[in-house]
């Protein structure tokens, strides 16, 4: 939920202490000052230890032991059982405060709650995207916050087209991103397309060895990308924001959720540019959609909307573009809380069984497309293209 302020303010009570607990080292020297709380002022931290952000279970066990004891006095209830761990943990909090008297409670509770609020209005400050940018890429603007690395494509006077470097920024991503703490990884572009596939100024970057060894390169370059998605450890969300063609559609295949603006499409025109699928969509797509549409799309060029592309499971869910973002970043800052190995294991048994099945696939498309770059077809379409004589 956000605040008026655009803060996050998350519900919790300290008395109710649902979520698992640790067991808490309980040290209650909180109040050294010799003030009194007086009952409006424990009331009143009553009613904003509602709206303050969670702040995790032992503080939480403070709270509530102090507040039993300003309200109640010393524990005097039955230890419970010692499988009762949530009760348990409560019982040991209140029951470690011994004598203390009600009004140190009061006023140390009261103290406590004035604490956390202050930190909490000073963390609660969203740092602008520029500030929590990582270093280091041209192409993408990558940021971690929430449990969530968010992989931007940036290009986006040129439509989020995937150049050389581009490609390579987006495996440094991704290799950093399975490796740091963030649960859930997101792919996405800026502006108004998420992307129009390979750059196809790449055709024309020839090195003096010639074609046939850019055609090589090109075609190692295309499959250690790919490889890198077919491997991706943590679950990785695409966050389609608008159109979509070539490469990065065939690799939706490889995510785990995709989720689409209502004003994406879908477009994978291989034959009208001479060339054939990739991103190991000759494999995902029959088996997402069934062979007939696939073929649709991968041989024909059919462009789905972002309704089609839902119906045929490609796309995971369609949002309003007026609120895709608000939609689905709320949505993914949700699924990011959920418990992060048990997330990333459950993607392992879903997928492990195909990696190698699909390691082989990416590697037979890639050998197939380094002849298609080399063909008259697909050299006349790159070439209208670039000389301005073709569009999608
Ligand atoms: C020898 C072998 C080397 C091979 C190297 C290969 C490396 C791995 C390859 C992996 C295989 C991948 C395959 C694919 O992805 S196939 C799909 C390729 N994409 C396209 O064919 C799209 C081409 N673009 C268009 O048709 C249109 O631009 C588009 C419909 C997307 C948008 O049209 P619109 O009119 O709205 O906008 P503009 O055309 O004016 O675009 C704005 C500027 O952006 C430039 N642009 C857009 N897309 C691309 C692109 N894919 N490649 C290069 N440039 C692109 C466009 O030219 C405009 O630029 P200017 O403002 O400078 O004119």
């Amino acid at each position: 939920m956000a605040g008026a302020a655009g803060r996050v303010v998350r519900r919790w009570y300290p008395h109710v202490l649902r979520s698992s607990l640790q067991v808490p080292a309980l040290q209650l020297h909180m109040s050294k000052t010799a003030m009194r709380a007086s009952q409006k002022d424990f009331e009143s931290a009553l009613s904003q230890v509602k709206l303050l952000k969670d702040p995790g279970n032992e503080v939480k066990l403070k709270l509530y032991a102090l507040y039993k004891q300003a309200t109640e006095g010393p524990c005097n209830t039955p230890k419970p059982g010692v499988f009762d761990l949530i009760n348990k943990a409560k019982w040991d909090a209140w029951n470690a405060l011994g004598s203390l008297p009600k009004e140190t409670a009061r006023q140390n509770y009261v103290d406590l709650v004035s604490g956390l609020s202050s930190s909490s209005d000073s963390s609660s400050q969203v740092k602008p995207e520029a500030d929590r940018k990582q270093p280091g890429y041209e192409t993408l603007v990558v940021t971690s916050e929430d449990s969530i690395t968010k992989i931007m494509m940036n290009r986006p006077a040129k439509k989020n087209a995937i150049t050389t470097q581009m490609y390579n920024e987006i495996m440094l991503a991704l290799k950093a991103a399975s490796k740091d703490d963030s649960a859930i990884t997101v792919l996405t572009g800026n502006g108004d397309y998420y992307s129009s596939g390979n750059d196809l100024s790449n055709f024309t970057d020839i090195p003096p060895e010639g074609i046939e060894e850019k055609a090589k390169s090109s075609a190692i370059l295309l499959r250690d990308f790919v490889d890198c998605f077919i491997d991706f450890p943590k679950p990785l969300i695409a966050a389609v924001n608008g159109p979509a063609v070539g490469i990065s559609v065939t690799i939706l295949g490889l995510f785990d959720t995709v989720y689409a603006s209502s004003r994406a499409t879908f477009h994978t025109p291989f034959s009208h540019l001479g060339q054939s699928p990739e991103g190991c969509s000759s494999y995902t797509f029959p088996k997402i959609m069934g062979p007939a549409k696939a073929a649709e799309m991968l041989i024909f060029g059919k462009k789905l909307t972002a309704a089609e592309a839902c119906a045929q499971g490609l796309v995971s869910e369609v949002f309003p573009d007026s609120t895709f973002q608000k939609e689905v970043w709320t949505r993914l800052k949700a699924y990011s809380k959920l418990p992060p190995n048990a997330m990333r294991i459950s993607k392992q048994v879903i997928r492990n069984r195909e990696k190698e099945k699909l390691h082989a696939i990416n590697a037979e498309e890639s050998r197939v497309l380094q002849e298609r770059w080399l063909s008259d077809e697909c050299t006349n379409a790159v070439m209208n293209f670039l000389t301005r004589k073709a569009k999608l």
